[in-house]
């Protein structure tokens, strides 16, 4: 679903590249956490994937289409295919929670009944039944990241890229926000998430790419966040050393792979 092939990404030249010769397959319905240290490169890979830069070298392939030579008319259709989320939110201030999810379908032509039916089932889907009128400044962090991720997946995108999406939120309210993630993947979505949070990272077990000054050191199918100095946020750092992974007290409620992730869906949990 998104292959890199020796890909490097040189912002200015002659400064060290931002990504070097990475080489990364990751295949339809994974969810995969991108992690590393601030700068070693998560976010220019995601935008490579977005196709808001080009490599510099190397070859990026996205839901079956060549980003790297993709003419600059063809971006649009390949992002189409996109959901993005970000640590800040970013909802249009002045609109809605309905509007704002609205807009994204209005934005490719959907017609009015398509609207009408969509938006109320995904704002469902995401725990935001009865705050589609509310300003985004209406609500709190947790749900402002909620509506973000119903405007991601409005147009049903194969593919979910999250920059930090808990980043600014508390660890309950992030819990929520992974349950939602997790619910997401779980049809079929594909799901990469840059994230500094290493609590969710080992108690999610999910693939783990790491990055370190713009090259992968590391690619586990099941992984941990890591136990590198540079990468601990200083906080966190008791707290993995001292527990098992996998044993992490807050994040116990998300299901493993497998196990009860249907079962979450039918109950519309979020
Ligand atoms: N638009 C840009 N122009 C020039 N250099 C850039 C640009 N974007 C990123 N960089 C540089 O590329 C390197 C990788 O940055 P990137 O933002 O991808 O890291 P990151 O892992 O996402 O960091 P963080 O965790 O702080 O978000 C850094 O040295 C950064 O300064």
């Amino acid at each position: 679903m998104i292959r890199f092939e020796n890909v490097s990404k040189v912002y200015t030249r002659g400064a060290r590249p931002a990504l070097e010769d990475v080489s990364v397959d990751v295949q339809r319905g994974e969810f995969v956490f991108l992690v590393g240290a601030s700068g070693s490169g998560k976010s220019t890979f995601l935008s490579l994937v977005l196709r808001e830069h080009r490599p510099t070298r190397g070859g990026i392939y996205v839901a079956g289409r060549d980003v790297a030579r993709l003419s600059a008319w063809r971006v649009p259709k390949l992002r189409r295919e996109l959901g993005v989320v970000f640590q800040d939110f970013r909802l249009l201030q002045n609109k809605t929670v309905y509007e704002n999810v609205a807009f994204a379908l209005k934005v490719i032509g959907k017609p009015r009944t398509a609207v009408r039916d969509t938006v109320p089932e995904i704002l469902d889907m995401v725990g935001l039944t009865g705050k589609e009128k509310r300003l985004p400044t209406e609500l709190s962090g947790g749900e402002q990241q909620r509506a973000a991720i119903a405007r991601a997946i409005v147009n049903r995108p194969q593919i979910l890229l999250a920059d930090e999406p808990t980043g600014n939120l508390d660890p309950t309210t992030s819990l929520g926000i992974m349950r939602l993630l997790d619910r997401i993947n779980s049809t079929g979505t594909t799901v990469v998430m840059a994230t500094h949070d290493d609590e969710i990272v080992n108690e999610m077990r999910r693939r783990v790419v790491e990055l370190s000054d713009g090259v992968v050191v590391r690619d586990e199918a099941s992984g941990v966040y890591g136990e590198r100095e540079s990468i601990l946020p200083d906080l966190g750092r008791s707290a993995v050393l001292d527990t098992p992974p996998g044993n992490v007290r807050r994040l116990t409620a998300i299901p493993r792979p497998g196990q009860q992730r249907a079962r979450a869906f039918t109950r519309g949990e979020a």
